[in-house]
């Protein structure tokens, strides 16, 4: 059924949307192409906070559940919590290793046991019958080498669904899971030696892979990044050597030092002044030129997001149009300590590799060179310099793929925040130049970039101050050293006491785009007044990007933004995840008003994407389904834009409790996470028993739907 067309305020791609900001909206007289009964009705008015569904489509429920649902707020800053384990470290943990601590502030989540009944030794998990590898345990192992006894009783029967075909192999040609792949038949064989025996293969490429790597099934097809299990063990014990770190560190503490001793002694004695300045060293060593980046009108940026940025669900957004892409944020300690959980954020997807789109209509940074570029950044944040300079000579050293080395300084989780990490950076400024400056000087080509929020308080807005210090520096480093060299900053439109409550705040935003404006015009006057041999630390090649972030929901709020706030781009979060195709609206310039069975194709696609980057095995089809399920849970969220009576949609409005336009479209709608796990269910296969799964969001309506 054709719905009634939803009223709109007019607009066009290139952004001229009037004098109308996104947040006011006006309504249009549109009549209804097919109810002509809502066609003569006065339009309902717009309640704060909920969204407006044509009548048609409301679900009469009583008044207490409706009001409960409206006071009801998803708590989005949950969902910034970091609680996923990952099938690596999972795997050790049944090996009898360990079970490390998750980090995040949320309790640990639990989420069953992701293993075949009996394992099977990685000796033969991937070679034919008859020539396993050598087994590393021998006689100590105690994990399964009869493959026969395994594929019989130590593991599920092969799944049904994609037609029983695998995945992986049949886009591949080769499948890493091996012989513990759930659509086994699929891709091996018996055959039968001359001698009458008959022996177990897999078929295509898959052998192959048995040999030279200890871990095979660390590979995965189009996966780039994977750093080899050498480097992790060689971290962990401390076996790296970082000496471009150690180096300047070394300089560090001595300047940070003399610095504060001369501090200490009060701003009327001149005499300590000069004597600081006398003794002031040249650090050892400069920040080597760096790659030029670019942010523009066709970039459209997918944001960093813990759980949900996973390589999987970029790939997605990447495909539907996200131009740039950051890893989940790492924690810079653990990567220095070869936690396997850590480089596995850094993975990228090779699509993520290639140069984003240009088709340039604002600033460019000199010497921009596009072919050159990539969409994926690495995210990290750290509570001392000493652990993000050294972050940063690590990952630039083992990453080949890096477009840029962004800064947290607004992960809002008590954990990260009390350790003086994430947005308590915001309140340390000479710390945060300390690491920016630092991570310059180690990290080769690689830019570094930040992104901050307004503020840790709600009555106290720093980020103007912050933004002068990243462009320029403190006043006593500048002259000493030039400008910190930080090549773009991203400020999300909220603090970190408001939680996602109130709407990002786009006023603000576009008052330090104004700034960042002014900065960026008034640096040849910077470049006069710092010394020649400085120029170099002056970022991108004078050109310092500034990005907004908070509440995007469609092309219209995109290209608002850059009209009226004047950024250079925009980075889009929860938007992306509850509707990937924002970036296709965003390079159409137009709504989409997406059925619920391409909505289904999405949810496909991320299950063949999680199959290739974590394994069809039992491990990674439930890791796939895990993360399916925390993408349902914000993917639910999107009413489809034919039942609305105002656009632009808005990301903080909910709905009242409405019905799809089919059964489908009602079944995606759903806020119960068994429903996810039925939907879960038409890709991967039945969940096994004990399969759990916690939403991070507590929301009441959840409560009230989950148990009813
Ligand atoms: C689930 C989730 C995870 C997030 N993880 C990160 C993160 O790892 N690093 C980061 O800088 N911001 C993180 N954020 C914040 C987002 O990048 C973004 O700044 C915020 O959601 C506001 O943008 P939005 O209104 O478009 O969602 C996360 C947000 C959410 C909802």
């Amino acid at each position: 059924m054709a719905s009634p067309q939803p009223r709109e305020r007019p607009t066009s791609p290139s952004g001229e949307t009037g004098d109308e900001r996104a947040s006011k909206r006006i309504k249009l007289d549109v009549s209804s192409p097919t109810s002509q009964d809502a066609a003569h009705k006065a339009p309902r008015p717009r309640v704060k906070g909920l969204a407006t569904i044509k009548e048609e489509y409301l679900i009469p429920v009583p008044a207490q559940a409706a009001r409960a649902e409206v006071a009801d707020v998803i708590d989005d800053d949950a969902a910034e919590g970091r609680t996923a384990p990952d099938p690596a470290s999972q795997q050790a943990s049944q090996k009898g290793g360990r079970r490390k601590k998750q980090k995040g502030q949320n309790k640990e989540r639990e989420f069953g046991t992701f293993s075949d009944a009996v394992r099977l030794c990685n000796s033969v998990a991937w070679t034919p019958e008859f020539s396993p590898r050598p087994c590393k345990h021998g006689d100590r192992c105690n994990a399964l080498h009869d493959l026969r006894k395994y594929l019989k009783e130590g593991r599920r029967k092969d799944l049904e669904v994609f037609g029983g075909k695998c995945p992986v192999w049949e886009t591949h040609g080769k499948c890493p899971a091996g012989w513990r792949c759930l659509f086994l038949s699929s891709h091996m064989k018996e055959i039968e030696h001359e001698d009458g025996r008959k022996e177990l293969v897999l078929v295509g490429d898959a052998s192959k892979t048995s040999g030279e790597d200890d871990e095979p099934n660390e590979a995965r097809p189009g996966v780039m990044n994977i750093v080899p299990p050498r480097v992790k063990l060689d971290l962990s014990r401390k076996k790296v050597n970082l000496d471009k770190s150690d180096k300047y560190l070394e300089w560090l503490a001595k300047d940070t030092e003399m610095y504060r001793k001369h501090y200490n002694k009060g701003k009327d004695d001149v005499e300590e002044s000069m004597d600081y300045r006398a003794q002031y060293v040249e650090p050892p060593l400069k920040p080597s030129e760096k790659r030029r980046i670019y942010f523009g009108r066709e970039t459209p940026v997918l944001a960093p997001l813990t759980t949900q940025g996973n390589l999987p669900f970029r790939r997605l957004c990447v495909e539907l149009g996200a131009q740039l892409t950051y890893s989940e944020m790492a924690l810079g300690l653990p990567l220095l300590q070869g936690q396997k959980a850590d480089w596995t954020l850094m993975r990228a997807h090779e699509s993520e590799i290639t140069p984003p789109r240009f088709t340039p209509s604002g600033p460019i940074a000199q010497g921009y060179d596009n072919s050159k570029d990539l969409k994926f950044g690495v995210q990290i944040t750290a509570s001392a310099p000493w652990i993000a300079i050294k972050s940063a000579e690590t990952l630039t050293r083992f990453l080949p793929h890096l477009r840029l080395l962004d800064v947290n300084c607004g992960c809002p989780i008590d954990m990260v925040f009390k350790s003086g990490a994430g947005s308590a950076l915001l309140d340390t400024p000479a710390k945060l130049e300390r690491m920016i400056r630092g991570m310059n000087v180690v990290s080769g080509d690689v830019p570094i970039t930040a992104k901050i929020r307004m503020g840790v308080r709600d009555d106290k807005h720093t980020a103007q101050k912050l933004i002068e210090r990243l462009a320029f520096g403190g006043a006593d480093m500048r002259d000493q050293l030039g400008a910190p060299g930080c090549a773009a900053v991203t400020l999300h439109g909220r603090t970190r006491q408001q939680r996602y409550t109130k709407a990002a705040d786009w006023g603000y935003i576009a008052e330090c785009a104004a700034q960042i404006k002014l900065f960026n015009e008034t640096k040849s006057d910077l470049a006069d007044t710092i010394r020649e041999t400085e120029e170099n630390t002056l970022p991108n090649g004078g050109h310092m990007y500034f990005v907004g972030n908070g509440d995007c929901y469609s092309h219209v709020e995109y290209f608002d933004h850059l009209e009226n706030a004047r950024v250079d781009s925009v980075m889009i979060g929860r938007g992306a995840i509850i509707k990937p195709w924002i970036f296709e609206e965003i390079e159409k310039g137009q709504y989409l008003d997406k059925s619920a069975s391409e909505r289904l194709t999405y949810i496909e696609k991320f299950v063949r994407y999680g199959m290739e980057a974590w394994g069809s095995d039992e491990l990674g089809l439930n890791y796939t389904r895990r993360f399916l399920l925390e993408f349902l849970s914000f993917f639910n969220r999107y009413i489809p834009i034919g039942l609305l009576e105002y656009l632009p949609p808005s990301l903080n409005e909910r709905p009242p409790a409405y019905r799809g336009r089919n059964d489908l479209e009602t079944l995606l709608a759903s806020k119960n996470y068994k429903d996810w796990i039925k939907i879960s269910e038409m890709f991967l296969g039945p969940a096994p028993s004990e399969f759990k799964f916690q939403p991070k969001h507590k929301s009441n309506s959840y409560e009230i739907e989950a148990e009813g």
